[in-house]
């Protein structure tokens, strides 16, 4: 175990890290802190990494071991392709992390999560575009739902249809008590409807009733009914989104890794295996639908409904 620890500390430390394992005092102090953790838990580094695009904020605590992942796509966060694309390479980095165990998903826009899938990237484009973007929030979904790592969503502001995804793709929801914000899968308000993984993701968090209820009406739930439904976990002040989510991972990260991600993988795994088995035709299908006059009207209407609405 100690020349592990070495070994690993040699990669990662500079000179000054070379120097102390040379006096011993690190390693005697790492070993001890090691040998009170979980094998899974790693040892205890002081450093902190960002890597941003301009689209996303990640910052990796290295000593929590947590990642804080922030959407940062104004005005209202919407998964346009790009987005999503950058979102699953840095989820793909964070899952080699080793040090990184939980990460809290929000958004760095004030009053918007995120306003779910770009629609603007759903109509008016050619069936091998939809094609793409649809390939790409399957592997946001799929990357995100079975991620190793603890995911909880502080939901600092509206969150509907996609955005919606997002937060239920995780383990635990933390919302901002705020009753102008909404959270749902709201799709059938815009003459689309929900794929069968979205409204798998649903039923595994609130029960076949009320998805069916929810999906049906295409609802949008207040902070308050969200929590009375399942929807989210906690809904707290705003101000105590970001705190709460941190004192909420440090009690998930209190179970041991390997134990937890096992039962995660042995709850998710049938809903995910859906979706593999049929990939494909979930593209196929979802082009097809898209592609439709009456649908692609659909979204137009629905596009500039949003646009009037501020005239
Ligand atoms: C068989 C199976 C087949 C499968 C069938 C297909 C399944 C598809 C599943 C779809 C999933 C989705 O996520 S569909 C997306 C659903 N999303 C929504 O309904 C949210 C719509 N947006 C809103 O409600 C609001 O914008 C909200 C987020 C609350 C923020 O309100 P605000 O007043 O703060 O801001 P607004 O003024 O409305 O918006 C600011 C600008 O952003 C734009 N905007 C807002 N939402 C946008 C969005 N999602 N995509 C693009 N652009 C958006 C507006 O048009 C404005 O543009 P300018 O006027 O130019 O400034």
């Amino acid at each position: 175990m100690a020349l592990r620890v070495v070994s690993v500390l040699k990669r990662r430390l500079g000179g000054p890290g070379q120097k102390l394992l040379r006096s011993g005092n690190l390693l005697s102090a790492t070993q001890h802190r090691w040998e009170k953790m979980p094998s899974s838990v790693g040892f205890p580094v002081t450093s902190r990494r960002s890597f941003s695009k301009t689209a996303l904020i990640v910052d990796v605590d290295h000593n929590l071991g947590i990642a804080t992942m922030k959407m940062n796509n104004p005005p209202v966060n919407s998964l346009s392709l790009e987005l999503l694309t950058n979102f699953v390479i840095d989820l793909e980095k964070l899952e080699n992390e080793k040090r990184c165990r939980g990460l809290i998903i929000t958004s760095a826009s004030p009053k918007i999560f995120s306003a779910g899938l770009d629609i603007t990237e759903m109509y008016g484009k050619s069936s091998a575009h939809y094609a793409e973007f649809w390939k790409a929030v399957q592997e946001l979904w799929l990357k995100l739902y079975m991620s190793n790592m603890v995911v909880i969503a502080a939901i600092n502001g509206s969150s509907p249809a996609g955005g919606c995804l997002i937060s239920l793709a995780g383990d635990y929801r933390i919302m901002a008590d705020n009753p102008k914000y909404t959270i749902g899968l709201n799709e059938t308000l815009l003459g689309i409807v929900a794929p069968f993984w979205f409204k798998d993701t649903l039923v595994n968090t609130i029960g076949n009733r009320a998805s069916e209820h929810a999906l049906q009406l295409g609802l949008l739930f207040s902070p308050t009914d969200a929590l009375r439904v399942g929807i989210v976990d906690q809904v707290v002040p705003e101000d105590k989104v970001q705190d709460t989510a941190l004192n909420v991972m440090s009690r998930w990260l209190s179970i041991p890794d390997h134990a937890r991600q096992l039962t995660k993988t042995m709850m998710r795994k049938p809903t995910v295996d859906r979706l593999l088995k049929q990939r494909e035709a979930d593209i196929k299908n979802f082009v097809s639908f898209i592609s439709r006059d009456s649908i692609q009207k659909s979204l137009h209407m629905y596009m500039k409904h949003l646009k009037e609405r501020k005239e």
